[in-house]
Order: structure tokens, then sequence, then C-alpha cells
């Protein structure tokens, strides 16, 4: 059963929604099969102001509405008994909305005539999926995904033509649309232009009991118990960094600027130039190519086709290979049997431009599934993700305020499309024979939004040489921790194994002689040959935000002044 913790300060609103939460929830471990209960979890996500979590479960009881119109279906037999507990005379509530219930009634009639002899269980099907497409459309309008909303909408006036809570949520999604795609009043609108990305809330959700107190003598001591096999010379602790700024600020010169705790690494013994700071290997990892020479389990190039070669295929899917018999050994310890002959591999393969960042960790998440199912673990509490970096805004940031006098809307964080949060996850786990409905506790949306925020903190991608694109992804825990700076004391480098190594050079102050004791290790994400200006727009992708480090600080400084020396200079040359 989950536990919700509901902050000291929740209003009793959300704290009724909360409680209400976790009775739908436990409700839906005993009848995992039943849609009209994960319609009233929606509503109750919606009331929440979680509208990412209200479509998931509007989804899935979407799917078992199908399932229960379709005898040849999986769970026919289940989600037709579920349905047959409620009356077709009287609807429950949830699917009481404006004239909803007239609409399917009038619809039904008109496909099967008035004396149509359907069974109650499958007039209630037919009007719970009008209902979850209401839900669909509305809650993914909400979340930005307006591709989807809009197609989601269309099948629901499909099923209940004319229905005005559909044709006015269609309404809202053409506005926001023109203004999207700078489109003016008259100018026809194409489904295949609209946007489908947006951002949800990124947060510790209050009833995810899985994420540990980072700070914690117990995290730390775990922490640095595991990073003695990785990294012998260094510990985490606890670290002071700069609050990361959204652009341009005159804070560069002040002498105390405003800063967070969060981990880093650190040498607790000195290391030498050129010294390994750090070796990790790690299972978790993406490749968007369909045909690209990579081992299935750590990401390394192929070794060549040769008689001698140590490359080893799965006997049982051949097109799996992996570069050595460790990685076959690993990935059959740690995930493989869980995908063995799937076809799960052909899923996010060769993405469009555009949709390559969301293909890798959508196949990082993927993999996390497998091992996951194979181990028995929830995706949660493996230590590969429990305890790094997510980025997460406490949830009373995220909340928006109902008042009269409320203020502009929170900015979420999380990117999100109806395609990667929820659809491509949930295929993924009915290719690997999941059942998604009766596993919602380990697979419920929340949780791969909460996976999805961690990668996204974390992950380092390397790009194809041939053409530059991004196919490989890869979340190494250990090596994640250390922070960046764009006068970094280490380089790395991604092959088999991620390894950091103590600079024989610095970038600033040439020859370096080692790593002291006690010092930070200053790891970097972007290229620091970089000018200042493009060091912080790449730094805002992969750091968050603007780098404030006392590199850049100092570099914007000079730089602010030689175009104030400049801009003097000309002032003064027009005045002559
Ligand atoms: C990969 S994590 C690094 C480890 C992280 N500090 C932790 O507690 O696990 C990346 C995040 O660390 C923070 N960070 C890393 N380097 C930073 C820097 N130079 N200045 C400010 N924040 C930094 C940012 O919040 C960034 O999103």
């Amino acid at each position: 059963m989950e536990e919700t913790q509901a902050s000291d300060e929740a209003d009793p609103r959300t704290t009724r929604l909360l409680d209400r939460r976790k009775q739908l929830t436990d409700a839906l471990a005993a009848s995992p099969y039943d849609p009209i209960l994960y319609l009233q979890r929606a509503a109750v996500y919606s009331h929440l102001a979680y509208p990412d979590l209200a479509a998931g479960d509007a989804y899935r009881a979407l799917l078992l509405t199908d399932e229960a119109q379709n005898e040849s279906f999986e769970y026919h037999e289940q989600a037709r008994e579920s349905l047959e507990e409620y009356s077709v005379t009287l609807v429950p509530d949830v699917l009481r909305h404006g004239a909803l219930v007239e609409d399917a009634d009038a619809a039904i009639a008109d496909r099967h005539g008035a004396q149509h002899g359907l069974e109650p269980y499958s007039v209630l099907a037919t009007l719970a999926s009008a209902r979850c497409l209401q839900v669909l459309s509305l809650s993914l309008l909400l979340c930005g995904s307006l591709k989807s909303a809009y197609t989601f909408c269309e099948r629901g006036l499909a099923v209940v033509p004319g229905n005005q809570d559909l044709l006015e949520t269609k309404g809202y999604i053409e506005t926001v649309a023109r203004q999207r795609l700078s489109l003016g009043p008259a100018e026809d609108i194409n489904v295949n232009h609209l946007p489908d990305r947006g951002v949800v809330r990124r947060e510790v959700y209050p009833w995810n009991t899985h994420e540990p107190d980072r700070f914690c003598e117990e995290t730390l001591s775990f922490l640095n118990k595991n990073l003695e096999a990785v990294a012998p010379k260094c510990s985490v602790r606890v670290s002071t960094l700069p609050v990361l700024l959204e652009g341009e600020s005159v804070t560069d010169s002040y002498e105390i600027i405003p800063t967070c705790r969060q981990l880093g690494l650190f040498a607790k013994e000195d290391i030498g130039p050129g010294e390994i700071v750090l070796q990790e290997y790690t299972l978790l990892t993406a490749n968007n190519r369909l045909k690209e020479s990579t081992c299935d389990a750590c990401g390394s190039a192929l070794p060549p086709l040769e008689a001698d070669s140590q490359a080893v295929s799965c006997p049982d899917c051949y097109d799996t290979v992996f570069c050595d018999a460790f990685c076959f050994t690993q990935a059959q310890e740690k995930y493989h049997p869980a995908v063995c002959e799937t076809d799960v591999d052909s899923i996010a393969k060769d993405p469009d431009a555009r949709d390559i960042d969301q293909s890798l960790y959508l196949l990082l998440l993927s993999r996390l599934l497998a091992m996951s199912v194979h181990q028995d673990i929830h995706p949660l509490d493996f230590k590969e993700i429990k305890y790094i970096w997510g980025d997460f805004v406490p949830t009373k940031t995220n909340d928006i305020d109902l008042s009269p006098n409320a203020g502009p809307p929170p900015e979420w964080t999380l990117p999100f499309s109806f395609k990667y949060n929820i659809e491509l996850p949930l295929h993924v786990m009915e290719k690997m024979d999941i059942d998604i409905f009766a596993t919602l506790p380990e697979h419920d949306v929340w949780v791969f939004n909460t996976a999805y925020a961690k990668f996204r903190g974390t992950a380092s991608a390397r790009q194809n040489p041939r053409d530059g694109r991004p196919d490989l992804a890869a979340v190494h825990p250990y090596w994640c921790l250390a922070n960046h700076d764009c006068n970094p004391n280490v380089s790395w480098e991604w092959g088999g194994k991620m390894e950091l190594r103590a600079r024989e050079k610095r970038v600033l102050g040439g020859v370096a002689d080692g790593i002291k004791a006690g010092d930070e290790i200053l790891n970097h994400y972007c290229d620091v040959e970089l000018s200042v200006q493009q060091r912080r727009e790449w730094a805002q992708g992969s750091l968050g935000g603007w780098c404030m480090c006392k590199r850049c600080r100092d570099e914007s400084g000079e730089s602010t002044k030689h175009e104030i020396n400049r801009t003097t200079k000309r002032v003064v040359s027009e005045e002559d």
C-alpha cells in the first residue's frame, strides 16, 4: 500500500484530495482493470493540478474500455466484469459530465437503433470511452501536448458528435495552437504542424516514498561505500553551489552571490596530474540507432567481426550483440531476459531530428524498466537512479493558486509529450509482456516522470562521429555527482567505462600539479574552449541555467568592460 506524505503546510482541500488519491490507488491495486476507478483518479489529479497524471489515468481507462468492447482482447473478461459492477441507470458520477450521458445515449441509438439490446457493460464502455477522450483532450492541452490533445478531441467527437465540452476544448486547442504557431484567425491549422511538446511539474510527488534524503548521514555513507570501488581517492560530500540564473544578470561582479546545497565529489587524498580519478561501468545505456554496431550493454563500439572476435551474441535473439563475455553475463544477470525476443528493440529507433533527446530518454527508461522487471525491484529503488539529482522543484512552487488574487501561474520545468511520457512507455511494457494494469505501482506515469527528471539532470550523450547526431546516452550514477566548472580539474572520456582523469593542464593557469585532498572534483558538461557567452548558452541546456562559475563571472566582467570601453571610445570619437 502507498503512503502519502502530505506536507505540514498542505491546505485542507489538498489534503482531502491526496487522501482520495490514496484510496483510489489502493482500490486500483485490488481492481486493476476497472476503467471507472482510473477515471475517478484522473479527476482527482485534475483537481490537484497534475494534468499529465490525469491524462495517464484517462489513457489507461480508455485502453480498458477498448478491452471491454473487444472479445478477442487480452483483458476483455476482466474489463467487462469490472464494468458489470456498475449500473447503467445509476451511472457513476465521474461519467456525468455536462450532457455526456444524453449525448452518448443518442449516439448509441443512432448507431444501433433505440432498442439496441446492447449489454449494459457495453453501453457503459462507450460512455466511459467518451469521458476518457474528454479528459485526455483537456489535460493534454494543459500540458502543451497540442497535437495529441487535438487527435483525442476529434476521436471524442466521433464517439459523441456535437458534444459541447469536446467542442469547447477543440476551440481552446485551436486558440492555443494559433498563438504557438503565430497563425491569424482565418488561417487553417494543419494538425501535423501542431506542437506536441510541453512542460509539466518536476517534483518529488507528495506520495513518492522512494526518494531518499540526499544529505542525510545514511545516504552519504551508502554512496561513499559504493564510491570506494569506482573512485577510491574521492568522497561524496555536500557542496555549496551558485544558484543558476535564467539569463544575464548584474550579479556577475558581486562578491557574494546566492548559493544552494547539493552534492559533489571531492578528493580525499592528493591525486597526481594525469591520474585516473574515477572509472565507472553502467548498464543504464541507450542507443537510438536500429542498426549500429555497439554493445547492447555498455554502449561501446563492437570489435570487428573476425575469427577471434570477443563479441558475444545472445543465443536466443541473435541480433543482440555484446562486446565481450563480461557484458553478456552482466546483461543476462541484470536485464536482458526481460527483453529477449520481444521486439522492444525496434521502439524509438532512428527518430526524427526533433525527437532525438526524447528517444534517448525513453530508451534509458526502457532499460531501467527491463532491469526492474528482471530483478523484481521497483524502478525508483535501483541504486543506479535512487540517489541521483533530479532538479526537482518544491511541490508548493508548482501548485496552482486558485485564489482570486493569484499571481501568474507557476513555470513547470519537466519536458512532456503524450507520446514519450505515456504512450511509448506503456507500449514498451506491453511488448515486454507486462500487464500494464496489474503493475500500476511500478509503472504509473509519475514513476516514469520521476525517472525522466533524473535522466534529464544527469545523463551524458555521445554524438555519432559520422553525422554528429547524438545516438548514445548513459547514466553513470557516481560520475554524475561531479559538478561543472568552466576551469575543470578533470577531463572525461566515455568508452566501455566512464573515466575521469586529473588534468595535466588547466584551461586557466596552465600546467596543473594535480588535485589536492579536500578539493572539489570539477567536471565539465560543455566545451570549455568556447567563449563565455557560448559556454553560458550551452550550459543553460546541460546545466539547467546560466553558469556562474568563477571563470564565467570573471570573463563576463571582462567582456562587459571591453564593451563599455568600446562604447565609450565610439561615443568619444562620434563627439569628436
Ligand atoms: C549532474 S548534477 C551534478 C551533481 C549534483 N550537484 C548533485 O547534487 O547530485 C548537475 C546539477 O548540478 C548543479 N550544478 C553542477 N555544476 C554547477 C555549477 N557550476 N553551478 C551551479 N550548479 C551546478 C546543477 O543544478 C545541475 O543541474
